[in-house]
């Protein structure tokens, strides 16, 4: 079958997104408008912060995984109270509804806001508010991945988990896992061995960011010490063939960020990613767009879209990426039956159009 319009073939596929930092969809306008609500002095010292155009421009340029996190921090200190995320989350919901996106599972970074003085409650009824909405407004089902910084000591991520709000969070099931993020390259997995312990024995889902800078050791010491069921980014996998064969054969998903990668100098192109050697190994993995205010705004189309230009996969390919990433979802049974329903829909639909192209 030849699709002439790949595009619109990528947008009707029934897409899970299960890489997406919410602080990382505050675009420049929005920051800049949110800091000025907020009475927030950005840093008069970094000609970056002087205009919209200024900074998005700085974004173009970061040369890597902390040169961004500067910019990233900095960024969410404009978010202060329950609207400030919901808006943010809102405008994301947007942006997913128009890619064709019909779940979402969200990082979030309490530990960074915590630390500034808003609650837990705040951040969590402002990002509520924009789930419920964007469920029956949008038809997205979501769900929330409570985040640990790695640059901070292991003890502060424990405490933090251990904190009474975020408990009474868990407890009335806001969020349906953890992850691990921040600069990776000093911060080995096995440090946060005894956090990710704890939240097992509160039955959450567990995935952390590895072999995004850091090498595919960092993936085996994911699985083994932080025993997580997906590994975020994991495109370093692909130098230790013995460790790619025990992911595929673990069933292992990894959430890789193909704009995200090239923006932070992961890679030189996107098509030197390992996207055909994870298909043709088994490994299955998700396409996500990580932070898209900060890269370019591509949100999870332009990913998809930007794999398509480099390795030109097959309908039949698309088709076991879709698949992999909902049945790799986190989400229920009825709602992936949902998703793979409309999967089989849309590709017969679309062979049909083949054959009469
Ligand atoms: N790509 C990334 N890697 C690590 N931590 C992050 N936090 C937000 N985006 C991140
Ligand atoms: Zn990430």
């Amino acid at each position: 079958m030849a699709i002439t319009d790949f595009r619109s073939f990528l947008i009707a596929l029934p897409k899970c997104e299960h890489h997406m930092h919410l602080e990382g969809a505050l675009s420049p306008a929005i920051l800049f408008q949110l800091a000025a609500k907020n009475n927030i002095i950005l840093p008069a010292d970094d000609a970056a912060f002087a205009s919209t155009e200024a900074l998005s421009k700085r974004y173009n340029d970061f040369s890597s995984l902390d040169d961004f996190l500067h910019y990233y921090y900095i960024g969410m200190s404009v978010l202060i109270d329950a609207s400030d995320f919901e808006a943010l989350a809102w405008d994301y919901f947007q942006h997913a509804r128009q890619d064709g996106v019909m779940h979402a599972e969200l990082f979030f970074d309490p530990q960074a806001h915590l630390e500034r003085g808003v609650t837990f409650a705040t951040i969590q009824a402002g990002f509520e508010a924009a789930r419920r909405r964007a469920n029956s407004e949008l038809g997205i089902s979501s769900e929330l991945i409570c985040c640990f910084l790695r640059h901070l000591p292991a003890a502060h991520c424990e405490a933090t988990f251990a904190h009474e709000e975020l408990q009474a969070s868990l407890g009335q099931g806001h969020f349906i896992g953890i992850g691990l993020d921040s600069s990776e390259l000093a911060f080995p997995p096995e440090l946060f061995k005894s956090l990710y312990a704890d939240a097992k024995a509160r039955s959450l889902r567990l995935t952390a960011h590895a072999g995004e800078e850091g090498p595919a050791e960092y993936i085996a010491n994911a699985l083994e010490h932080l025993e997580v069921e997906r590994i975020d980014h994991g495109i370093r996998l692909a130098t230790d063939a013995a460790l790619m064969s025990k992911v595929a054969e673990r069933g292992i998903m990894l959430t890789v960020c193909p704009y995200s990668n090239l923006y932070l100098r992961c890679v030189t192109s996107i098509g030197d990613l390992p996207i055909r050697t994870f298909l043709d190994a088994g490994v299955k993995f998700s396409l996500n767009s990580d932070d898209p205010a900060y890269f370019g705004n591509h949100y999870i189309l332009d990913n998809y879209m930007a794999v398509h230009e480099a390795f030109a996969l097959s309908v039949d390919e698309w088709a076991l990426v879709c698949e992999n990433g909902i049945r790799g979802s986190w989400c229920s049974d009825s709602r992936k039956d949902a998703m793979l329903d409309r999967l089989q829909q849309t590709i017969d639909h679309w062979r049909n159009e083949g054959d009469q192209a």
